[in-house]
């Protein structure tokens, strides 16, 4: 089955609007394995306004499940923390200088060499590599061309399709993950992934490895609460 990892950089956004430690995003991570999630995700921007370093580095001991960190490999900050706390799977994402959210994948013919030697490094430290792509095969065959074990298919499109025409909205993404699949890459899939639109997408795509859900998931514990809305996403990826 397709596994859950809960993206809690929004517990730090919270927690940075008013200073202190509350909500403590470690108890976040904890919670959020408690809770029936299969991994933690986090993603370290320069400016540290969501998740901090210092959080990556105090939540990978009381990690029991699977630790994913995504962010700029461009940024070298980023590339001696991830070496530094070598988590089950760093994501790559090509994030503009001071970008609200992610918004692009890789164009990974252009930056092929690029990327294959920072997948060499990472791979090198015994680290699982994702790369976050948009859902065009020759980008997905680019992908492969760095030797990377899977890709993230960014979602933000099916997200936005999804509520007038769900089937335009995901056929590029069956047709990335046919060729991802055929072509041996794992596959994950995020971004504005939430309790509408995943179970489509899980069903679509059955050979999906993982999601990584972050800012709906945590919306719908506002309502919800946090346990509920961890189990509420489980089940749409049960089929
Ligand atoms: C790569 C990706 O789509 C997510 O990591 C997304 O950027 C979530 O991070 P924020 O919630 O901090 O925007
Ligand atoms: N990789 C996607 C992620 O971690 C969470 O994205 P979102 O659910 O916050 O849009």
């Amino acid at each position: 089955m397709t596994k859950l990892s809960v993206n809690i950089n929004k517990f730090a956004t919270i927690r940075n609007s008013r200073g202190g430690n509350n909500p403590d995003v470690v108890k976040a991570a904890i919670d959020a394995q408690l809770f029936g999630a299969d991994g933690v995700t986090v993603h370290p921007r320069p400016d540290e306004r969501h998740i901090r370093y210092s959080d990556v580095r105090a939540i990978k001991p009381i990690i029991t499940t699977e630790f994913n960190i995504e962010g700029n490999c461009r940024e070298q900050k980023f590339v001696d923390l991830v070496l530094e706390v070598k988590p089950h799977q760093v994501t790559l994402v090509p994030d503009a200088e001071g970008q609200l959210t992610s918004d692009h994948g890789w164009d990974t013919i252009t930056h092929k060499d690029y990327l294959v030697e920072m997948i060499k490094i990472f791979k090198g430290a015994g680290i699982r590599t994702s790369i976050f792509v948009d859902p065009v095969i020759e980008l997905v065959e680019g992908a492969v061309a760095t030797g990377t074990d899977r890709i993230e298919l960014y979602t933000e499109s099916y997200a936005r399709l999804y509520p007038e025409n769900r089937e335009a909205a995901i056929n590029p993404y069956i047709a990335a993950a046919r060729k991802a699949h055929e072509l041996g890459l794992g596959l994950n899939a995020g971004h504005d992934l939430d309790l509408h639109n995943l179970k489509y997408f899980a069903q679509n795509i059955p050979w999906l490895d993982e999601v990584s859900i972050g800012h709906a998931l945590i919306c719908d514990a506002l309502y919800l609460g946090y346990e509920n809305a961890i189990q509420l996403y489980k089940r749409q990826l049960a089929g």
